[in-house]
């Protein structure tokens, strides 16, 4: 059974699912080092925005397959590293966008009404009605950063509540921002004119501290800002000084740039007009059964051989383009190792073309299985789905795609032209019914081959005698053949052959072969 770890407080019903597959470990209070150490043990990790999951420590996951991120959030794990090792990284992008938005507007209504601070006094004992006059949200300039989900949720709420709603959010179509009825904007013009600035951007190189000093002081006097999105995006120091100084009304913040915030932070000193909850903004019943749900259906289905709905570094497939797509992205994996073997190694550029009834299909989860076939002779089992398209990348193998309906030899088929030490060399493969594969042409020679684990493939003049002498070679040196296909396109001109073979080829036959006369190149291929 693998094992998989749970190193953040997750609901039951994703250890349950996680459960029928695997055995789970609980661990919520490693240290960095412990997780660590014990890291090594585990085929899959879950966590929330509490583990840390850095460079170090994936690189210490050893047999890590999958780390599933119970949230959406994944600027706690290093994902180029993940990337890198074939790790596949999964979240759960919808399972708390309710959650998290609903937080933001509990969060503008308590800011502008003192709730948090008038409970507290009241609760003191106090009957103090004056100190906590508050505004009204109605009528006033809402300031959206990054309209995605939760942002877009927070905008449809402020509309109702009667707010004119301002977006930022350089990613975002015009008419996107027209149907959800908001106003797109530029930074500026929204730090100019919104009375209430909530952040829900993801936390990046670009958007640390976008929130700074310079930028505090364009906005409006008597702004406030919520941030339910990422701690480190607002510049911390900045924003506690314009609360002081009385140029920002109120803040809250569900997020910080240490986590957990240090107990000595003087965030924590500021006055009434400061709100801060310490990272709740996913934390709902309903939220938390969902991400469950979703991340650990994902690991499940990782760790049985399936595809990721939702993983952040390989595209993600429904299971239903999965289930189309499977016997052709065994059949992409299969050409990709052929054509490369053919090409000798060094392969500089690859291009993939989908024929037929695929010509239309999603060609990036084919054009990657491809890539795995054609690395695999050299990484071995190194090389996998999440990391190839990385892997040829860095070997400067230049890919192109290319479709073409018309072609109707097959209802689908696969056509890969790949370059490297021995010239340009391509490979044609179909599907015969559902799922059984054909070689169905080799340096553009039509045949039709059921691809085995060892394979002779000759050019030679369509000639009579070559295929004896051929199979005379072998069997003196005891290699029993197993079927034979010759494809040519005329009569004695050039053609190819492909003999199935039961036994590797013996050290210095494949010499011997391409010395006979008429045969102009002979290859071993093993798959
Ligand atoms: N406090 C909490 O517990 C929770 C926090 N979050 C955080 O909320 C944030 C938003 O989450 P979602 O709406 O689900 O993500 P999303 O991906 O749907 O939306 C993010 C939006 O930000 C925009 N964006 C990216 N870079 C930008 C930039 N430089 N300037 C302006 N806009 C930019 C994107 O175009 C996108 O529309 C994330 O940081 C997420 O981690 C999410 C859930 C719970
Ligand atoms: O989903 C996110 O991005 C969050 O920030 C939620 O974090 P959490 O899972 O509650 O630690």
């Amino acid at each position: 059974m693998p094992k998989v770890l749970v190193s953040d407080p997750i609901d039951q019903v994703g250890i349950d699912i996680l459960s029928q597959v695997a055995t789970v470990d609980v661990k919520t209070t490693l240290s960095p080092e412990e997780l660590i150490q014990i890291l090594p043990e585990y085929d899959a990790i879950m966590i929330r925005s509490g583990t840390k999951l850095t460079k170090e420590a994936i690189e210490a996951g050893k047999n890590l397959k999958i780390i599933g991120r119970a949230g959406v959030g994944v600027d706690n794990v290093d994902v180029p590293t993940a990337t890198r090792m074939g790790i596949v990284v999964v979240n759960s992008p919808e399972g708390n966008t309710i959650a998290a938005a609903e937080h933001t507007l509990a969060m503008m209504m308590s800011l502008s009404r003192f709730i948090p601070a008038a409970n507290q006094s009241l609760k003191g004992g106090k009957w103090d009605r004056k100190s906590f006059t508050g505004v009204e949200v109605y009528k006033k300039n809402l300031g959206i950063l990054g309209l995605g989900k939760i942002g877009s949720h927070v905008a449809s709420v402020a509309k109702s509540l009667g707010m004119r709603v301002l977006a930022y959010d350089p990613f975002l179509t015009a008419e996107r921002a027209e149907k959800l009825g908001v106003n797109l904007v530029d930074l500026e013009i929204l730090l100019r004119e919104a009375d209430y600035i909530t952040l829900h951007l993801p936390k990046t190189k670009d958007t640390a501290h976008l929130i700074n000093a310079e930028r505090i002081a364009i906005m409006k006097d008597g702004v406030r800002i919520i941030n339910c999105a990422r701690g480190g995006i607002i510049d911390e120091v900045a924003i506690a000084d314009a609360i002081k100084s009385g140029k920002i009304a109120g803040i809250a913040l569900d997020v910080f740039e240490n986590e957990p915030l240090e107990a000595d932070s003087g965030l924590r000193e500021l006055g009434d007009n400061v709100i801060l909850t310490p990272h709740l903004g996913a934390s709902t019943e309903e939220a938390q059964t969902n991400v469950a749900v979703d991340v650990a259906e994902q690991i499940r289905d990782v760790l049985l051989g399936l595809p990721a709905r939702s993983a952040v570094n390989i595209p993600g497939l429904r299971p239903d383009v999965w289930q189309k797509l499977k016997p052709y992205l065994q059949l992409a994996e299969m050409l990709g190792n052929l054509v490369g073997q053919l090409a000798g190694g060094r392969v500089d550029t690859l291009n993939v073309k989908l024929q037929g009834e695929i010509a239309n299909s999603e060609s990036q989860p084919i054009v990657v299985a491809a890539l795995k076939g054609l690395l695999s002779p050299a990484l071995r089992e190194r090389v996998n789905f999440v990391n190839a398209s990385i892997e040829a990348k860095e070997r400067g193998i230049h890919v192109t795609e290319t479709r073409d309906p018309s072609v109707e030899d097959y209802s689908g088929s696969i056509h890969l032209t790949a370059h490297g030490n021995q010239g340009q060399q391509s490979v044609t493969g179909a599907l015969l019914g559902k799922s059984e594969i054909r070689i169905t042409s080799i340096n553009e020679f039509p045949i039709n081959v059921a691809p085995t684990h060892y394979m002779l493939l000759t050019l030679h003049r369509d000639m009579p005698g070559i295929i004896g002498r051929i199979g005379s070679l072998l069997g003196n040196f005891n290699v029993n053949i197993a079927s034979m296909q010759v494809g040519r396109r005329m009569v004695r001109g050039e053609a190819v052959m492909v003999l199935n073979i039961d036994d590797p080829l013996p050290s210095g036959l494949l010499d011997e072969i391409v010395h006979i006369q008429g045969v102009t190149d002979a290859f071993v291929v093993k798959l």
